[in-house]
């Protein structure tokens, strides 16, 4: 049974509720949805489950884009209820006519609902048996193919069809995304991909997407009619071949790009700052590598390369008419172009495919039934949609303050710890020693701890980087507990008043069983403060592989209910990669960790945070 029915606005503003279902829900299915799915791009989901004491829930949406609308339906995940997207559809198209952002209360949209409902409901009855009629055909198999063949097009023409219920009926389709900490409750993406572990759950208020006031401004100029005429009329087949506009290339002017900002700086600003720092600290290596950013604008040139043939049959004015009066709404034929483009733009940049691809669904489901405003081609509007999506992902929602937190862990006197954990020659070594000598700079005591007690002369590496720091370091040699060796060194740390400890740890490979293993133990006995994940910023689809699974056995190996995820990302290398920066991307989506600090050179200085701004640009390139 269903439990439940919402309407509301992107601003959050419940503007019906099924009273006749009534079922007070258990935990929060709805909150956990926006903030888990639809607010961290996740949208273009086809559905999300959600898992309460006592209830397993599968929620599914749809947006009017246009008016800015959301309809979410919940229902108890064991029913696979047939009927829900056909609902949803239905409810959509009769809400949005008599939606008016004026009017608060819809009272009267009881026995519509009630109506459809019912007529849902028997369609659904209808399929079912039709279904069950159709079974002795399937057993044989040249035919079986070919009705199934004709049955998904048929589905796909007709708009209202049951036969489009993508969602309950095809458990197979699907593979489990895992989403927020490890409270099992996950996205179900359409296509089949690699299990993702989102690791924290968004505890701002960052409504952006939901933003009251920007509903407003998109709503007041459109006339009910525009909506009505375009819901009721039907998908037009001519409308395929002539779809598309001529995308020009409106980026800005080419300038070189620096995605970076000091360590210490406010982490907004777009100044460009030299990424190899003034040398300052001692070099640890002979070599400086300088970044050189100068790439073409890949993005663009494939939007107009992909739209060329659209635009050609489109005719120039045509293609002129549209740009300049606005098209009805945007249908998700229109934006395939230059969605494509921008997921190839983004791939070119080191994005994750799987991210990259996710990011465009979710783009395309907030923007898909808009209203394209006037003057404005597809392209750009999908280029915006897309820049803000990528702001909102790489901006932290939670502040990490290391030094605020150092402080008060010092006033409870008790020492600030980080454990760096990563895959092997990541640079977590070289990266502890950059934040050590950073600390110092802020006159924080440091003490560094090595616990990388497997590699063969790890513990001298570290030695090196103390000596020439002058600060303490714990070390107990190889062949030992990990874990036990921290605790030592923690205690060591207390009793001499150090602020900080560094936990050095073995490079080890995210589906190394027995040294995960170790790592989550380590963790569990130390209850670090920050636990860091140093990850190369040259990595590009393994990126996701390796965060995901990191987060993923911490939860599984831990011992505690309440297991402990990575909290933040050191991506290091960022001085090798020219414009290729979308490993920053595809960690922070993967994890929802912030990244906080970005390592760019060998020698102590060259520790910086990353710059939102600089790395949207680049990516949008
Ligand atoms: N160019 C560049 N090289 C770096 C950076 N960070 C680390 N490296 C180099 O990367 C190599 C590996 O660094 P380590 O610190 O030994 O890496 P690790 O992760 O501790 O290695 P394991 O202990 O074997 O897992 C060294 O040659 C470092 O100098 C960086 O930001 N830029």
């Amino acid at each position: 049974m269903l439990e439940q029915l919402l309407i509301f606005t992107r601003g959050g503003l419940i503007l019906w509720t099924c009273k006749e279902l009534g079922n007070a829900l258990k935990g929060s299915p709805i909150d956990t949805l926006i903030r888990s799915c639809l607010l961290e791009e996740r949208s273009g989901a086809a559905s999300y489950s959600y898992d309460a004491p006592g209830a397993s829930y599968t929620l599914k949406w749809t947006f009017h884009n246009e008016l800015g609308l959301v309809f979410v339906a919940v229902y108890q995940r064991i029913l696979h209820l047939l009927y829900v997207d056909e609902l949803l559809a239905m409810v959509r198209r009769e809400f949005s006519e008599i939606y008016d952002p004026k009017r608060m209360v819809y009272n009267d949209f009881d026995e519509t609902f009630r109506q459809l409902r019912r007529e849902a409901e028997a369609r659904a009855e209808e399929l079912k048996k039709s279904k069950q009629t159709d079974k002795p055909v399937n057993n044989k198999k040249k035919q079986g193919l070919v009705q199934k063949a004709g049955s998904d097009k048929g589905s796909k023409k007709s708009e209202g069809s049951l036969a489009t219920d993508g969602g309950d009926g095809d458990k197979a389709k699907g593979r489990k995304l895992e989403n927020g900490h490890s409270n099992g409750n996950h996205v179900e993406m359409e296509e089949p991909r690699a299990g993702v572990v989102n690791g924290k759950e968004n505890t701002s208020s960052n409504i952006s997407a939901f933003d009251v006031s920007k509903l407003q401004k998109r709503t007041k100029g459109v006339k009910k009619t525009d909506t009505v005429v375009n819901k009721g009329s039907k998908p037009d087949p001519k409308k395929k071949a002539t779809k598309k506009n001529r995308v020009w290339d409106d980026a800005p002017p080419e300038e070189k790009l620096d995605f970076t900002d000091p360590v210490d700086g406010n982490g907004s600003g777009n100044d460009n700052i030299e990424v190899v720092a003034a040398n300052q600290g001692e070099s640890m290596m002979d070599i400086e590598e300088i970044i050189s950013s100068d790439s073409e604008g890949e993005v663009d040139d494939n939007v107009q390369k992909d739209s060329k043939p659209e635009a050609k049959k489109k005719g120039w004015f045509s293609s002129m008419f549209q740009s300049i009066a606005g098209k009805a709404n945007l249908e998700k034929e229109d934006l395939e172009p230059a969605l494509k483009a921008l997921k190839d733009g983004l791939m070119t940049k080191n994005v994750a495919e799987e991210i990259a691809e996710k990011l465009c669904e979710s783009v395309a489901a907030s923007l898909e039934g808009k209203k394209l405003a006037s003057f404005t081609r597809v392209s750009s509007t999908v280029r915006a949609a897309m820049e803000d999506a990528l702001v909102r992902i790489l901006t932290p929602r939670r502040s990490i303050d290391i030094l605020r937190d150092v402080h008060a862990a010092k006033e409870q006197r008790k020492p600030y710890v980080v454990v760096f954990v990563g895959v092997n020659g990541v640079g977590k070594s070289t990266n502890l020693a950059k934040v050590a000598y950073w600390l110092l700079q802020h006159n924080v005591s440091v003490m560094m701890a090595a616990c990388d007690t497997f590699r063969s002369g790890a513990v001298e590496q570290l030695r090196t980087h103390a000596r020439r720091l002058q600060i303490p370091i714990f070390e107990k040699g190889y062949e030992k507990d990990p874990a036990i060796v921290a605790k030592e060194a923690i205690q060591e740390a207390t009793r001499n008043g150090s602020d900080v400890v560094l936990v050095d740890t073995a490079g080890r490979m995210q589906d190394n069983e027995p040294l995960m293993r170790a790592l989550s133990k380590l963790i569990y006995l130390n209850n670090p403060d920050l636990v860091l994940f140093v990850g190369e910023a040259l990595v590009g689809n393994d990126a996701v592989d390796q965060l995901s699974k990191f987060n993923q056995k911490l939860a599984d190996l831990s011992t505690s209910p309440t297991p402990r995820l990575i909290d933040g990302i050191l991506l290091t290398k960022f001085d090798t990669i020219d414009d290729k920066v979308g490993a920053a991307l595809s960690m922070v989506y993967i994890s929802g960790a912030p990244v906080m600090f970005v390592g760019c050179g060998q020698s102590y200085t060259d520790l910086k945070k990353l710059n939102v701004k600089s790395i949207v640009k680049t990516l949008l390139k």
